[in-house]
């Protein structure tokens, strides 16, 4: 892990419908290179609205977010995003996999080469030609993770990234995502799984009604005291699976 910054927010706030509903409010955040940050907390505390404005999917009402240039190439990381239920076309595994390289303007003669090594990647390589619809949820999130890798991102956005799984795909797809983890990917998931973020995060942040409560290591998250309000979060999420 380094302490080289990638995405900040400043005093982030978001409001919705016309300002009746305060998703997120002063938000100051920095996702870090190698970092792997999950982002704990109740329904509506607003995991999904700052998992995207830290990806720059949703606009801020208010504050700032600085997208660093990685020091090695001087260029702004690349990002991937991952949810719940992934989205494809109704064309083979392959193709969805092709398509999405070339919406992200990967060239032509790379796109083939770079779905094949993702597919292997992910154990999919067998299914290629079969309708993307027709994968299982878990062969489903494999075939995103894969079109996430093809891409090569620096921060892979998470959300919810198994909420819909049984427990067997479950775990293929956390191995997947400790992989990327180990590619250096940096990470940011929303989860409502205390044993998935002790399992992948370094770092764990746990808001409420959008406010940012704690954000620590994941072994002090754990380990250490913690404010009233995140220590009820836990105790009332147990048991752990
Ligand atoms: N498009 C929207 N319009 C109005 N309110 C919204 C919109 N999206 C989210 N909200 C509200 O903003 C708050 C935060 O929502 P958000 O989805 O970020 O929370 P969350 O922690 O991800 O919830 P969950 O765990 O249920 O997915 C909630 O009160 C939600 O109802």
């Amino acid at each position: 892990m380094s302490n080289t910054p990638l995405i900040s927010l400043q005093d982030a706030s978001v409001v919705y419908a016309a300002g009746q509903v305060r998703a997120l409010s002063h938000i100051n955040l920095t996702l870090h290179q190698g970092e792997r940050l999950a982002l704990l907390g109740a329904n509506g505390s607003g995991k999904s609205t700052l998992l995207r404005a830290l990806n720059g999917l949703q606009a801020l009402s208010q504050g700032q977010r600085l997208v660093h240039a990685l020091p090695a190439t001087q260029q702004p990381p690349v990002s991937a995003m991952l949810f719940q239920k992934p989205f494809f076309l109704s064309f083979s595994v392959q193709r969805n996999l092709r398509l999405g390289l070339w919406l992200r303007g990967v060239p032509a003669d790379q796109r083939a080469q770079r779905a094949d090594e993702a597919l292997r990647r992910v154990g999919l390589r067998e299914l290629a030609q079969r309708p993307a619809h027709a994968l299982s949820g878990g062969q489903q999130q494999r075939l995103a993770l894969a079109r996430a890798w093809a891409l090569q991102p620096d921060i892979l956005f998470l959300d919810e990234p198994t909420a819909s799984l049984d427990p067997s795909a479950k775990r293929e797809v956390e191995s997947l995502i400790a992989e990327f983890g180990q590619d250096g990917v940096s990470v940011v998931m929303s989860t409502h799984n205390l044993g998935q973020a002790k399992r992948l995060a370094t770092q764990v942040a746990y808001l409420e009604a959008g406010q940012l409560v704690v954000q620590r290591p994941v072994d002090a998250f754990f380990n250490d005291t913690l404010p009233e309000a995140a220590a009820q979060f836990l105790k009332g999420e147990l048991p752990w699976t």
